[in-house]
């Protein structure tokens, strides 16, 4: 079976700082995948060059059986691939609901789709509103939420182009443990949908709970992937990264 999402010798450097190297990566469609390492390690890197933010300098990104190396960060959104930042980035002065209108008229537009009706546009976004419970706040704007709320608007946005695949990076820092465990439910709803998630997180319970895999990376290499309960035991990754 072919992966959905394939890395072969992927390299990154920053003028003389190796930031990547060697990385090899298969995901496979439907997986929810933990991606960890200590600060620096990275892995916000290998996502920017996988969504098209930054080139990479070796190696080769596959996605549904397509290279990706030429694509812009458009083009890869438009192909499935869909992240949500760490910190988010709202349209500031547009109601919830106007701010899903956009990435949703996007995503039909760049997949070459019919064009939807004012009535149709109207349903998806308050239905993505409802998916991440926020279709009471449909018509308020970004800064009236909470932070929690603002995390989810965030997803929302992420969801708003039917991605195939999600980058959840850090989307639960600094929230309670009952906000956590609703942003874990949420993933794992969007998973059942069939959307492929790589959760990027520090949160070690959130990372075991919804990862059926863990890749490990440690300054620049993937040190570990595989079965969590088996990484986390792993005296490589005790010694350069849980045990730091
Ligand atoms: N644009 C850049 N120019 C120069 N160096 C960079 C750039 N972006 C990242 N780096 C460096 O590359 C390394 C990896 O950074 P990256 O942000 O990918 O790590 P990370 O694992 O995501 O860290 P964190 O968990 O803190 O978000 C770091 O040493 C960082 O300083």
């Amino acid at each position: 079976m072919t992966a959905l999402l394939e890395i072969a010798g992927l390299g990154k450097r920053f003028g003389g700082f190796t930031a990547l190297q060697d990385i090899d990566l298969e995901v496979q469609e439907g997986e929810r995948l933990g991606l960890i390492g200590p600060n620096g390690s990275g892995k916000s890197t290998l996502v920017n060059c996988i969504c098209g933010t930054l080139r990479h300098d070796m190696g080769q990104v596959r996605f549904g059986g397509k290279a990706l190396d030429r694509l812009t960060a458009h083009e890869r959104t438009r192909s499935g691939l869909a992240r949500s930042f760490q910190l988010p980035r709202p349209f500031t002065t547009l109601s919830l609901a106007e701010n899903l209108r956009i990435p949703i008229l996007y995503a039909v537009n760049a997949r070459g789709g019919q064009a939807l009706t004012g009535t149709e546009i109207e349903a998806r976004c308050l239905d993505l509103l409802a998916e991440v419970g926020l279709a009471e706040k449909a018509d308020r704007l970004p800064r009236d939420l909470t932070q929690i709320e603002m995390r989810k608007l965030e997803l929302a946005r992420a969801m708003a182009a039917q991605p195939k695949l999600l980058f959840a990076d850090e989307v639960m820092a600094g929230l309670s443990h009952t906000e956590v465990d609703e942003i874990i439910a949420l993933l794992f709803r969007l998973n059942r949908q069939g959307v492929t998630v790589i959760m990027i997180e520090h949160i070690m319970r959130a990372v075991m709970e919804l990862s059926q895999r863990l890749v490990v990376l440690v300054a620049g290499r993937k040190i570990a992937d595989g079965a969590p309960k088996d990484v986390v035991r792993n005296a490589e990754v005790v010694r350069a990264y849980l045990g730091e």
